[in-house]
């Protein structure tokens, strides 16, 4: 492993943000993050990059297998924003600086260059440019080539194609893959973007509220919920089905539903009328929706199904037996979520 994490708990104030017992990240993998808005994914990877310590607890970073180091960090882990911050200076002044600060000042123009060319910014017409003369998605990939042209051996990536265009998405995503790939780079990528975290992590860290709720493909349904019998609550959906559950902690919990939990099955065409319709509680609860992409996962192997409910997605893990065959599954199907309402769990 490449980090340890430890009786953490991490306050702003008097508001605890962030609180995780023990994970551990092993070395030379890719590990998404996910969850909703202020779930403390960027405050996460700001303690993983040691900018700020935790409030308590330890995290422990291992240079070397089995050999803790955390002053090692400072030159080995490097974390890029959602937002670059570059130096008012030129593009080569910004991608060597990190070089610079760690004393290593040998061929800085030649290193530079090719950190350009991984970001697929020509270094002939990128190495003079002022900071002003990039566009925003051209400086989100000078800020990684900053990074990169250090081959760092952990990169904390923090929603970094959330504010650049698909060219420039596309080249960051496939320069982090690369440094992987070829120095065994460790990543930690926080990204709304679920499908490309499932095809390329290797394992997925979903946080909820500032606590691990599980392995990234969950289902969240945010409150309100409006209490309509005894330990009964229910929420319209955006489509105006009505789903009603059992055993919310109050009208603000979020449920969480596994994605294993949830069957998938066809509506046949002559009842796709009657829905969307309430779903009157009787133990299992069915959601109508259409079915939008099969994903592949990349760590478990699984056929992930994204189900469009009005503008919600939900994903259904489909199981082994049920792959593409014999029952056939394709986007733009009706479909039905099946799940046992007491596999639901609350977050308060
Ligand atoms: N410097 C700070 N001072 C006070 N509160 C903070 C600070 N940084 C973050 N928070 C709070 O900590 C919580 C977690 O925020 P964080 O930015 O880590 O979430 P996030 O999952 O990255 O959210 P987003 O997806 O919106 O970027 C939020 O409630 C946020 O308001």
């Amino acid at each position: 492993m490449i980090y340890l994490v430890e009786g953490l708990r991490h306050r702003y104030g008097t508001q605890t943000v962030l609180r995780l017992d023990r994970l551990t990240i092993e070395r030379h993998k890719i590990v998404g993050l996910i969850g909703p808005n202020g779930s403390g994914k960027s405050t996460l990877l700001r303690l993983l990059a040691f900018v700020e310590p935790p409030s308590r607890g330890r995290i422990v970073y291992y240079p070397e297998e089995g050999n803790a180091g955390n002053e090692d960090a400072r030159f080995q882990v490097t974390l890029l924003g959602q937002e670059p911050y570059l130096l008012k200076r030129t593009v080569l002044a910004n991608v060597a600086y990190g070089l610079k600060v760690r004393g290593d000042t040998e061929s800085l123009e030649k290193r530079a260059a090719e950190a350009l060319e991984w970001v697929g910014l020509p270094p002939r017409a990128f190495l003079r440019r002022r900071w002003f003369e990039l566009s925003g998605g051209e400086a989100q990939r000078v800020a990684l080539a900053a990074r990169l042209v250090l081959r760092p051996k952990v990169l904390l990536l923090d929603e970094p194609t959330a504010s650049v265009d698909m060219e420039s998405a596309q080249r960051i995503r496939e320069a982090a893959l690369r440094a992987q790939r070829e120095w065994g780079t460790t990543i930690v990528v926080a990204s709304h973007d679920r499908h490309w975290l499932f095809e390329v992590c290797d394992g997925m860290l979903h946080l909820l509220k500032g606590r691990l709720a599980g392995t990234g493909a969950e289902n969240i349904i945010l409150g309100p919920w409006r209490q309509c019998g005894q330990d009964l609550w229910a929420k319209r959906l955006e489509d105006g089905q009505e789903l009603v559950l059992p055993g919310a902690p109050g009208p603000n919990a979020m449920a969480l539903i596994p994605p294993d939990r949830l069957a998938l099955e066809h509506v046949l065409e002559d009842s796709s009328d009657s829905s969307p319709a309430s779903a009157p509680y009787d133990g299992a609860c069915r959601i109508a929706g259409t079915l939008l992409r099969l994903t592949l996962e990349r760590a478990g192997g699984h056929i992930l199904a994204t189900v469009a409910v009005g503008r919600s997605l939900f994903t259904a893990t489909l199981p082994p037996s049920r792959g593409l065959r014999p029952a056939p599954f394709y986007p733009g199907q009706r479909v039905e979520l099946i799940f046992p309402a007491h596999d639901v769990a609350w977050f308060s």
